[in-house]
C-alpha cells in the first residue's frame, strides 16, 4: 500500500506471476493444520498473514518455503519449483535456526558464498542496524534482537525473490522495528514479494494490500 515501486522494478514485476497456492493442506502429528487454502503472493508487494496463536501461520510459511510436506499445488512465478535462493525465510525464533557455533559474519555471508557471490558483511550489518563489532560473536553472545537483525542481513545477502517473514519485529524495540519495516519496504519496491506474518494488526493494515486471516473462519481481504 505504502510501497513505491520503481519503473525498472515495475517492468520486472510484469513478468512475474508471484507465488500461488491452490488447495493447499498440511497435516502434522495426525492433525489437519491447514486445509484447502488458496493464496496469491504478488511480487513487489506485502502480503499479510494474521490469526490467533496456533492457527497455522508459521506452518503455512514453512509449506511455502518447501520445509514441510503439503497437499495441493504451490507455484513460484509459474514454476512448480522455486529457483535456488529465490525464497528466504526470516524465522520467528532465530536461535532455533542459527548454527550456535557460527559467527554472525558467517551467518550473514553464507547464502552468498553458497551462490558463489561475494557479500560485504560490514555493509549488510550496517544496513540492518547491527553494530559491525558484533560480527565475530556467536549467537550465544548477542541479544535476540541483534540475532534477528543478523538473520535479516543473511536474507538480504541471499537476494531472494520472496521473503517470508515470521513476526519480524516481535523481538525489536519500536525504533529498530521501524527500521526493519523500512528495509522490507525497500525490498518490496525493488520487486521482492514480502510475506508478513504478524500479530501487529496496525502494521499489517498499514503495509499489506492483501491479508489472509487464519482461524476458525478464514478471511482474505
Ligand atoms: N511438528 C509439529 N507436529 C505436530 N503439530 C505441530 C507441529 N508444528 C506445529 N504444530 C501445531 O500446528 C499448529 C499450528 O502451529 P503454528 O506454529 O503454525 O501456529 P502459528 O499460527 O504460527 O502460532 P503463533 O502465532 O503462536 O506463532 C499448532 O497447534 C501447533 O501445535
Amino acid at each position: 500500500m505504502t510501497t513505491t515501486t520503481t519503473t525498472a522494478a515495475t517492468d520486472r514485476l510484469a513478468l512475474r506471476d508471484g507465488i500461488r497456492a491452490v488447495g493447499v493442506g498440511v497435516r502434522l502429528g495426525g492433525r489437519t493444520i491447514i486445509d484447502d487454502l488458496d493464496l496469491h503472493i504478488p511480487a513487489g508487494q506485502f502480503t499479510g498473514i494474521t490469526g490467533e496463536s496456533g492457527t497455522g501461520k508459521t506452518t503455512l510459511l514453512r509449506a511455502l518455503a518447501g520445509l514441510v510436506a503439503h497437499s495441493g499445488r504451490i507455484t513460484y512465478d509459474g514454476s512448480s519449483t522455486a529457483r535456488t535462493g529465490a525464497l528466504a525465510m526470516l524465522a520467528q525464533h532465530p536461535r532455533q535456526v542459527c548454527n550456535p557455533r557460527w559467527t554472525l559474519r558467517t551467518i550473514i555471508t553464507e547464502p552468498a558464498a553458497i551462490a558463489g557471490r561475494d557479500s560485504d558483511a560490514v555493509a549488510l550489518a550496517e544496513r540492518v542496524g547491527l553494530i559491525p563489532d558484533l560480527l565475530d560473536r556467536q549467537p550465544g553472545q548477542v541479544s535476540d534482537g541483534q540475532l534477528q537483525r543478523a538473520c535479516l542481513g543473511r536474507a538480504l545477502a541471499q537476494q531472494p525473490d520472496y521473503l517470508l517473514c515470521d513476526e519480524p519485529t516481535a523481538m525489536l524495540d519500536p525504533v529498530a522495528a521501524r527500521g526493519v519495516v523500512a528495509i522490507l519496504a525497500e525490498l518490496a519496491a525493488d520487486g521482492v514479494g514480502i510475506v508478513l506474518v504478524s500479530h501487529n494488526l496496525g502494521l499489517v493494515r498499514a503495509r499489506c494490500a492483501h491479508t489472509l486471516t487464519l482461524g476458525r473462519t478464514r478471511r482474505i481481504g
